[in-house]
């Protein structure tokens, strides 16, 4: 598709009460949890970014009967436990990590052949990481050099239950684990040293599985699956994405006269690391109105423009807001102080080598930075200059901080390809200007000094 450039300019204050899309995270598993269930289920809020319509096409492929009515709400009708059936096409998962990898578990445990194919920047992300235990499993792979899209999942009539230590902190290795476990008699065990995203354990539990987190020694969390459940249709109520109610917060935070309110946010605490370092960066963030809606934490989020400082972000922090990092980019781009983030190698392999996208857009647009191996330093710059064009490298989160960040920026910001915040976040850009925002088609003038 031809890239579809954007521009943003700086705004005067934000405000109004929106509600973000719903939670990609959730919106992958409540379709895919659906389409192995026995019945119905019911998904209210589901996102509907192109990720989530290619797990949902995937899952039709294999079986699962998937409507969406007129009213939005989405109809998975399941196969069971152990009933996918072989696909007679290759599964594309587009540009989405989640997808490729939770479904690389769900097959693995089925005696089905499945080819796996994505787009130019899911075939450069690794897939080791979830080949390697599901072989463990018995499953076996056919892939290019260095375990990449596209690839062929044989799966398994025997499966074997495995404990399976983490090598790197990955809520969609292990859930693709625990989703291999499902088919597999017996109890199938991931431990993580750093506790991720518990999406799937939760979800899992509400549709009567029985799964158990534990703390071991040495601090570690050992998550199990007991296999071979009956799991049953339930209904589903997706919470607004915090990783996309993220780039609403910042824009308010660093706009003077901005007050917003965001409705319905997912607040899971493995989720809502940015939000605590927002805070103790002098954010003015209050948690309106919290409650627990089919089992996720949510609150109403009333944002206010705040002054905001540099802060050291812990590195045992990064799991939290693994995807957050680009937009705290921005916000510590527009804080007084040098804000240093550490622990960030998984950054280089999401949809681009986001602490190179990250560093370059900023270098281009007049903010000090260095990113080292795993890490990112910003120096703050109060307004800054802007006045580039920056290259998103198929990433949609590039994308959408750097619109943020011509915000507050001096001179306008564009990006050379908005197209793929639609994976994650369709309506961004009405969504922002609704709010006072000024993103629309670049001028000639200010596409100006393109980064690498
Ligand atoms: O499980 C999930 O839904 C996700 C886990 C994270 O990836 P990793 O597991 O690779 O850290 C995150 O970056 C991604 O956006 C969504
Ligand atoms: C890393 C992300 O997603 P995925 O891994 O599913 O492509 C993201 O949305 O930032």
């Amino acid at each position: 598709m031809a890239p579809r450039p954007l521009q943003s300019v700086k705004t005067g204050p934000l405000s109004g009460t929106v509600r973000v899309p719903g939670d990609k995270s959730i919106s992958h598993r409540a379709i895919m949890f659906g389409a192995i269930a026995v019945g119905e289920t019911t998904i209210h809020g589901l996102l509907t970014g192109e990720d989530v319509l290619h797990t949902a096409a995937a899952m039709r492929a294999l079986g699962a009967d998937i409507t969406r009515s007129d009213d939005g709400i989405w109809r998975v009708r399941g196969v069971g436990i152990g009933g996918l059936v072989e696909a007679d096409q290759v599964l594309d998962m587009g540009n989405s990590g989640t997808a490729a990898r939770l479904m690389m578990g769900l097959v693995a445990s089925h005696p089905i052949t499945t080819f796996f194919t994505g787009d130019a920047s899911l075939a450069k992300r690794p897939m080791a990481r979830v080949t390697t235990p599901l072989e463990q499993m018995g499953a076996s792979f056919v892939s290019r050099t260095g375990g990449r899209l596209p690839l062929a999942v044989i799966g398994t009539e025997n499966p074997v239950p495995i404990t399976y230590r983490l090598p790197v902190a990955s809520a969609q290795v292990k859930s693709a684990i625990l989703l291999a476990g499902l088919n597999t008699p017996g109890v199938t065990t991931v431990i993580e040293a750093e506790p991720t995203r518990d999406h799937s354990e939760l979800m899992l539990t509400h549709f009567g599985a029985t799964v158990k987190t534990e703390r071991i020694e040495g601090g570690a969390l050992a998550v199990s699956i007991t296999g071979e459940p009956e799991i049953t249709g339930r209904p589903v109520h997706v919470p607004a994405d915090p990783s996309s109610a993220a780039f609403l917060t910042v824009a308010a935070l660093i706009r003077p006269g901005s007050d917003i309110t965001l409705t319905d946010v997912g607040m899971n605490p493995r989720r809502t690391g940015l939000y605590d370092t927002l805070i103790e960066m002098g954010a003015d963030i209050t948690f309106l109105n919290r409650r627990v809606e089919a089992g996720e934490p949510v609150a109403d989020l009333r944002v206010r423009y705040s002054a905001l400082t540099a802060v050291a972000v812990p590195p045992d922090r990064a799991p939290s807001m693994i995807d957050e990092y680009p937009i705290l980019a921005i916000a510590a781009a527009c804080a007084e102080g040098t804000t240093t983030m550490h622990g960030l190698a998984e950054l280089r392999v999401k949809e681009s080598d986001r602490l190179a996208m990250v560093a370059n857009g900023l270098d281009a647009c007049g903010v000090g930075v260095e990113a080292g191996p795993d890490s990112l330093t910003v120096h703050g710059a109060g307004v800054p200059p802007g006045g580039a064009t920056v290259a998103t490298a198929m990433d949609h989160r590039i994308a959408m901080s750097f619109l943020v960040l011509g915000m507050a920026s001096a001179e306008p910001v564009a990006v050379d390809d908005s197209g793929f915040i639609d994976t994650s976040f369709p309506g961004f850009v009405d969504l922002m200007n609704g709010l006072g925002a000024r993103i629309s088609l670049p001028n000639t003038q200010s596409a100006a000094r393109p980064t690498a």
